[in-house]
């Protein structure tokens, strides 16, 4: 399903050496015996998800379906980054899913949030609201507007039956508030962090109202976890690509790119910056997690990678079947001359131009390109992916020394933002 390629990766240290450590580290996760070990909820998730939720996930999604045409996922960071990845992945940005996702409750911004208000002007829409912690500002700010308007339309029983919150079990304001209004509330494992949470109810219940497939999601994440479940560096793909960009790393290179070649997939990049940023980069440490869509940035970045000061590798996440292709027409004028690109598809043009470039690269320019190559970018796919960057996250950051799974970091503006708003107790 994924296969990984390191050969232009420009490694100036043997894989072989940290067979060892990786082996150390991999007995570290699974015994949960690391740092942050009670954040691993994630590891076995794929198998030991909570069966009946996920079927009450799948009916609830089927009943909201049938009342809304639009769903507003209310949610910032992990809380909504891995549902707006697969969304977008696999239903593509103009989808044919009768039900329009809109994401709010992911900023601060007035504009936006005043356009999505304007937008549901008589239209019909449901909330999902999802926050672990319950009380993310950017959140509760956007569901209080948006509640008001739902219950100022539907009355307060009928936006009851569409607004679904998702959240700690116990703790938090947001927990509170949907016990108290009645709200279908779906729970996020304790042990399972927002970046590492888009296979729980965070993720799968805006996934399910997209019309996806979320038990084939599960099921490859289950195969990626069979999969990477091998101590063995040379027998786990995984691992080895956590080991190349800390090698990388030690090399001298401060940021990876993360590289598609399809525009619907500018959300999974997201997702996974997250995944890598908050995980790696504290203690003055870690990769700058950053990314771009070829050929689109070529046009606008190309020029920094192949010529500019070296200080990133790439790694480029390629799709070996599109799920959409399209065949160059033959013109019998053949005045913009692309006469012999006739009969071809457009994703054979697409593979040419990542070939061209991983050349131009790394062997012009001299930069690490590290591949992963995804079979297909499906729902099972996706589950696959999804499991293959996060044990090679963990893998990855715990060589580097830090703890993967906390970001004490992110606290620090919010604490002075809270001071300048005058809320209380700052
Ligand atoms: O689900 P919550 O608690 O609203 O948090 C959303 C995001 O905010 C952070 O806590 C950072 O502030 C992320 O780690 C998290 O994914």
């Amino acid at each position: 399903m994924i296969t990984l390629d390191l050969s232009k990766a420009k490694l100036n240290e043997d894989l072989e050496s940290y067979k060892d450590t990786v082996k150390d580290i991999h007995e570290m996760i699974h015994n949960k015996t690391g740092a942050g070990n009670d954040f691993l909820g994630w590891v076995e998730l794929p198998k030991n998800y909570d069966k009946a939720e996920v079927e009450l996930i799948k009916e609830t999604a089927i009943k909201l379906r049938e009342k809304t045409d639009i769903l507003l996922v209310c949610g910032i960071g992990g809380s909504y980054l891995g549902a707006r990845a697969a969304i977008e992945a696999i239903n593509g940005l103009f989808p044919a899913n009768d039900v329009e996702i809109i994401y709010v409750g992911n900023t601060f911004s007035s504009n936006y949030i005043k356009q999505v208000s304007d937008y549901l002007e008589g239209k019909d829409f449901a909330i999902n609201v999802i926050s672990k912690s319950g009380t993310t500002t950017e959140t509760s700010i956007a569901f209080r507007i948006f509640k008001e308007m739902c219950e100022a339309k539907y009355g307060k029983e009928g936006a009851k039956e569409r607004i679904v919150a998702t959240t700690d079990k116990a703790r938090g304001a947001l927990k509170t508030l949907a016990t108290e209004e009645g709200y279908t509330t779906f729970v996020i494992p304790d042990d399972v962090g927002g970046r590492y949470s888009v296979l729980t109810p965070v993720g799968l219940f805006p996934i399910a109202m997209a019309g996806i497939d979320i038990d084939k999601m599960l099921s490859g994440a289950k195969d990626a976890m069979v999969k990477y479940a091998n101590p063995d560096l040379d027998q786990n793909d995984a691992y080895k690509y956590g080991v190349a960009r800390q090698i990388l790393h030690k090399a001298g290179y401060a940021a990876e790119m993360f590289v598609t070649y399809e525009l619907q997939l500018a959300m999974v990049a997201e997702w996974w910056k997250q995944l890598y940023g908050e995980s790696e980069g504290k203690e003055n440490k870690g990769i700058l997690p950053t990314s771009a869509t070829f050929s689109t940035d070529l046009h606008s970045l190309g020029q920094f990678i192949q010529e500019g000061s070296k200080v990133l590798f790439e790694t480029i996440m390629q799709i070996k079947e599109p799920a959409g292709d399209m065949t160059i027409p033959s013109d019998k004028d053949d005045l913009d001359g692309l006469n012999y690109l006739a009969g071809k598809s457009v994703d054979y043009v697409n593979k040419q131009a990542c070939q061209g470039t991983i050349d131009a690269h790394v062997n012009t320019g001299n930069v690490p390109n590290i591949l992963i190559t995804l079979d297909k970018m499906d729902a099972y796919g996706f589950g696959y992916m999804v499991y293959f960057f996060e044990i090679s996250c963990a893998m990855s950051v715990y060589l580097l020394e830090v703890n993967p799974f906390n970001q004490p970091g992110v606290e620090i503006y919010k604490k002075n933002m809270f001071k300048l708003l005058g809320k209380p107790g700052y």
